[in-house]
């Protein structure tokens, strides 16, 4: 044991009740109001109330931080947690790429050796680098064919939007609010993951700090 046994380390105090959102506050400008003019009250409020939160929603995960999209992206493709995807039984004699594969055998897909294949990525594939999803000036993402995490065709994963909007709001929420660093007492030089149908990281030590925002 080297006294590294993970746990998160967070320096300062992290959420408190009085840290109201924007919709805290908008349901509550409509409970105060009595104005039948007034744009939050009533059906009116909460006609608004499902239009702003829709265009932030859209806004903000289609053109709005495309560096935060572009982690989510590079998160997927270096760890591709669905490493193998999911097996599949061939139903006819198939030929792929000079190859012949005989009906009833099962086939997975690597995902991963194709996410980290230095032909395509280039000869930094196994470095967490975001920037290759972004054009040059870093103003919008760039797609790459090539990023399957879900795999690809009529069995792809039924859950990709919700799993892709998820990560994308708990990192830019986590990103918005916290600094994340190494741990200096257990620096962790490389990241192990453990092998199964799903790839996970292993435990390991780092330091969440609270920002500083002007609320
Ligand atoms: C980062 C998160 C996720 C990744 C990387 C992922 C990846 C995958 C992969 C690679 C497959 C196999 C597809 C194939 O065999 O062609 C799959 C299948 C599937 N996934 Fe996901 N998945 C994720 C999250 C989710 C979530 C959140 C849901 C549900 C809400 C979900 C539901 C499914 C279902 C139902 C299938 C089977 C689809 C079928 O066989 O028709 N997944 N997923």
């Amino acid at each position: 044991m080297n006294g590294c046994q993970a746990s998160t380390v967070c320096a300062e105090r992290i959420f408190s009740i009085s840290d109201l959102d924007f919709i805290d506050h908008y349901l509550n400008e409509m409970k105060r109001t009595e104005d039948p003019t007034s744009t939050f009250y009533e059906e009116n409020g909460e006609k608004n109330l499902k239009a702003i939160v829709s265009d932030l929603f859209f806004a903000g995960s289609e053109t709005r931080l495309p560096y935060t999209e572009a982690i989510v992206l590079e998160t997927l493709r270096l760890s591709s947690i669905a490493a193998l995807g999911v097996p599949h039984q061939l139903i006819a004699d198939t030929e792929f790429h000079g190859y012949f594969l005989p009906k009833g055998i099962t086939i997975m897909a690597n995902l991963y050796t194709i996410h980290h294949d230095k032909k395509i990525w280039g000869e930094d594939a196994n470095l967490f680098r975001p920037e290759r999803f972004l054009n040059e000036d870093e103003t919008r993402v760039v797609y790459n064919d090539a990023l399957i995490p879900f795999s690809a065709g009529r069995r792809q994963c039924l859950g990709e939007s919700l799993a892709k909007d998820t990560l994308f709001l708990f990192i830019a929420s986590i990103l918005q609010n916290f600094l994340i660093g190494p741990d200096p007492d257990c620096p962790v030089s490389d990241m192990q993951t453990t092998s199964g149908l799903v790839v996970e990281p292993k435990p390991f030590n780092f330091v969440l700090n609270l920002r500083t925002l002007s609320r």
